[in-house]
């Protein structure tokens, strides 16, 4: 089988390309970028001209519900909102029921999706059993197997010898240990951002410190054990330099920001608005500043949606009851371009953070994704930089209807995710 697209602005962060060119796919395999490819070597042309053409999008960080939680989201379903949303790998976190703590679990996910996903699904195991905190999963038979990281994703790992045991395991194996930081005592109760507007509605707020006490710790561990630990969602100024300093000082420290701490403020919670109810909470504009100042400088390694769908009964209830997350893989893409339109950051500095940035937070293994070096995997995504649309979640692959991005304009659009050389999704 083989995709000619062609014409396209071809956008490779990892390979420096930037230029309008073709791109041929090949058994699944990116074959090669030149201008005036014949269209007659190809099974199927794609005319990308005025789009542009880049690797497909990778994310670090979703929640696929499923087992355990099917009305809020399937493997099914959260695979094709994934697709259509430009993302060609995700990695589902453990927090099912039962939790992915095991080798069956693990083994489900996969098959699964191996028979329902258009695109490449890597799961995250659980660090300790049940996402308890109280004993360590079975690592090496879950990175014997092929997980591509570890996380207790949804709660802190808040026993500092268990995560340094986990970090000095992930050493053997080379896999990134995924920590949801927040300290739990500090955060208790807490459902928004601390700060005046909180005082103003009457909620209780998680202070800046529950997050970066969570992730001093953390680095401070992984100062000592030299394991790879990956900082989940992080969302406040303080955590930003903190991370930089660690990067500065030689520690193995990576960092993902999602696209809602990017792009929204706590201002969003302030008609009491569920939708907006999210764990990290929706902080400020001088967070949002120093956010995009870590992804510039380098110190936020990418960017990940943290796709956490629910019912509409787990958000139509008081404020404080509500669940907590947001339903991003439709909306991240287009939500994130407006980035890039207001010229906060480069187009190129998004795809980066998008392919070659979390690609790299899942190691050698995974170097055939995330670019487009000739013999590397067919993972493309074709967008318009510039084409504008409504949010309508009843439209949504997802089963989540929960963004607070609901009825808004976005400016970018995918039209079409190419994933192991196969169409995942066309407009
Ligand atoms: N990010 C969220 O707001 N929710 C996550 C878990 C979590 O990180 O709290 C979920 O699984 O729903």
């Amino acid at each position: 089988m083989k995709i000619l697209i062609k014409n396209g602005r071809i956008i490779d962060p990892a390979g420096g390309t930037d230029k309008v060119a073709d791109l041929l796919l090949e058994n699944g395999l990116v074959a090669g970028i030149n201008s005036n490819i014949p269209s007659d070597k190809a099974d199927e042309v794609i005319d990308a001209e005025g789009k542009v053409v880049c690797p497909g999008f990778i994310d670090l960080h979703v929640h696929l519900r499923e087992p355990g939680f099917e009305g809020k989201e399937t493997i099914e379903s959260g695979c094709k909102a994934a697709a259509a949303g430009g993302f060609t790998t995700i990695c589902p976190m453990p927090n099912t029921n039962p939790a992915a703590d095991n080798l069956p679990v693990i083994d489900f996910v996969r098959n699964t999706a191996a028979k329902v996903s258009p695109i490449r699904v890597l799961p995250i195991a659980a660090i300790t059993k049940g996402r308890k905190g109280q004993e360590l999963s079975p690592m090496g038979e879950l990175a014997e197997a092929g997980v591509a990281g570890f996380s207790d994703d949804g709660d802190y790992v808040s026993n500092s010898s268990m995560l340094l045991h986990a970090l000095l395991y992930s050493r053997t194996f080379g896999l990134p240990v995924m920590e949801h930081c927040e300290e739990p005592c500090l955060a208790e109760g807490g459902v928004m951002n601390e700060g005046l507007l909180a005082c103003r509605l009457g909620l209780k707020g998680i202070p800046d410190a529950a997050e970066e006490i969570a992730l001093s710790r953390d680095i401070a561990l992984a100062k000592e054990s030299g394991g790879q630990l990956h900082l989940c969602h992080i969302s406040t100024a303080g955590s930003v330099e903190l991370v930089r300093r660690a990067k500065a000082a030689g520690i193995q420290v990576s960092a993902e920001v999602t696209p809602h701490h990017l792009t929204l403020t706590e201002a969003e919670v302030s008609g009491y608005n569920t939708n907006a109810k999210v764990n990290p909470p929706l902080r400020t504009q001088s967070d949002i500043e120093a956010l995009i100042k870590g992804l510039k400088d380098g110190t936020i390694d990418a960017i990940a949606t943290d796709h956490a769908p629910h019912t509409a009964n787990d958000k139509l209830c008081e404020f404080g009851l509500a669940a907590n997350g947001i339903s991003g893989l439709e909306t991240a893409f287009a939500s994130l371009m407006g980035l890039v339109h207001s010229g906060s950051i480069s187009l190129s500095l998004l795809i980066e953070k998008l392919t070659a940035g979390p690609r790299q937070v899942l190691g050698e293994k995974h170097k055939n994704i995330g670019n487009l070096k000739p013999g590397s995997s067919a993972d493309v995504v074709i967008f318009d930089p510039d084409e504008e649309w409504t949010v309508d979640t009843a439209r949504f692959f997802s089963k989540g209807k929960n963004t607070p991005l609901e009825g808004r304009r976005l400016k970018g659009r995918v039209k079409t995710t190419i994933a192991c050389g196969r169409i995942a999704y066309r407009e």
